[in-house]
């Protein structure tokens, strides 16, 4: 990596101002997936080892320049403490008067998170006096926030402008893997683009064409492109303006001699319920009164031939309504032929997928579960993620 890492400078005894991306599942209060704030502990450690006064930052949610109770970051921060199995202390502000006394009273290798930076109007905004004031608190900014680094804000951007710039062993371990993935893959290279929305897939479906050797499209964004092979989608997910793009790159793939794979059956239902009456259809006999839900039983077996057969597979996007048991046999093939492909290097993207692979209990059995969700898109996409490129060159 071209940009300067934690390893390239000295803590100790700094006030390190660090973004981590503790943007977590909560219900009722409580952490309902911890992966992200596991995934910052490396850093968080290094940092208290090194003896420096470590500050977190963070966002949860969107509570768009308000506050809003249920955001506040104190769950989190009781999760961090148990996982750190040491003291955590939290902000109830993210910055200011008050926030900097209680930092003036931090021994080194203590911990503080701040209050959540989007209670603020100025985070989104990139506002240049927000970013100053979280510079005023620190010496040091620290950048691990892979998970949001696709954002220009006050706390991922603005602020590298005023301090001293590293990323974190996070952000670092991220950009490494995702990285080599792309500029130097391992061959046969497949990507596997699923999930709801062709809108938010055509940039990187359009940027994997030029690099996969086997792309495999799935989920609800298949229907477009079964659209533009000229068959009915019944009730199923269909993004009408889009389908000349889909037929586009089914052109750009044969031309390119990528193999193109799309799913053949599918698993249809008659509601959008577990409960729901269901059968297996071709995709060119989809019912009319019927949706699209799941890959069917062909789909998966090819889907699983092309997996094993890979030594890098990249996975965004689920092959179906896998929330629902019913519908979720399509996502567990993959995942399941991703766990058995010993030989493959896995790399999963987006919080869908990674939700998956957690829910069939494989998420030890991949290779890299990525922490980003937009952020892997777009780093795949190949375009600049604003919260790296601010961070100091090596
Ligand atoms: N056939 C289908 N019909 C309707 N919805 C579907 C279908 N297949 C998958 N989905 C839904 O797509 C959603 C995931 O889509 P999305 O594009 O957000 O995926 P993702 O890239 O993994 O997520 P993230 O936004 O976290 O990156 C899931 O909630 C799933 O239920
Ligand atoms: O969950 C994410 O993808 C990141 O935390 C970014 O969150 P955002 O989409 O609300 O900016």
């Amino acid at each position: 990596m071209n940009k300067q890492t934690l390893k390239d400078i000295d803590v100790k005894g700094k006030r390190v101002f660090c973004r981590v991306d503790f943007n977590v599942p909560m219900k009722d209060g409580k952490v309902t997936d911890e992966t992200r704030i596991r995934a910052a502990i490396p850093t968080i450690q290094h940092l208290v080892e090194q003896g420096a006064k470590v500050i977190l930052a963070s966002h949860l949610g969107r509570p768009k320049g308000q506050v809003v109770e249920e955001l506040r970051l104190n769950a989190v921060a009781e999760r961090l403490q148990d996982l750190l199995g040491k003291s955590v202390a939290k902000a109830d502000e993210a910055y200011g008067e008050n926030v900097k006394q209680i930092i003036n009273n931090m021994n080194e290798g203590d911990v503080l998170v701040l209050e959540n930076v989007r209670f603020y109007p100025g985070e989104e905004k990139n506002d240049a006096e927000l970013a100053k004031a979280f510079a005023e608190l620190a010496d040091v900014y620290v950048n691990d926030a892979f998970g949001a680094a696709h954002r220009a804000h006050a706390s991922t951007e603005g602020i590298a402008h005023h301090l001293p710039a590293v990323a974190g062993l996070l952000m670092e371990k991220e950009l490494d893997v995702l990285g080599k993935a792309l500029s130097n893959p391992d061959r046969p290279f497949t990507a596997i683009v699923g999930g709801a929305k062709v809108k938010d897939k055509i940039g990187v479906i359009e940027s994997l064409l030029e690099k996969v050797d086997n792309l495999i499209i799935g989920g609800g964004l298949s229907y477009t492109f079964i659209k533009a092979n000229g068959h009915e989608v019944g009730k199923s997910l269909l993004e009408e303006d889009k389908v000349d793009l889909a037929k586009s790159f089914m052109e750009k793939a044969k031309e390119k001699g990528v193999n193109f794979y799309m799913p053949v059956d599918v698993v249809v239902a008659d509601d959008f319920s577990n409960d729901a009456n269901t059968q297996v259809v071709s995709v060119d006999s989809i019912p009319s009164d019927w949706e699209g839900l799941d890959a069917g039983p062909k789909t998966r077996e090819i889907y699983a031939d092309v997996i094993k057969n890979s030594k890098l597979v990249i996975w965004n996007g689920p092959m179906g309504v896998f929330e629902l048991d019913t519908f979720a046999n399509g996502t567990k093939a993959v995942a399941e032929a991703l766990a058995e492909a010993t030989d493959t290097y896995s790399v999963i993207g987006g919080g869908d997928s990674a939700a998956a692979v957690e829910k069939f209990n494989l998420a030890d059995k991949m290779s890299h579960i990525s922490t980003g969700g937009g952020a892997s898109l777009e780093f795949m996409e190949g375009k600049q993620l604003p919260g790296v490129t601010a961070l100091n060159d090596k």
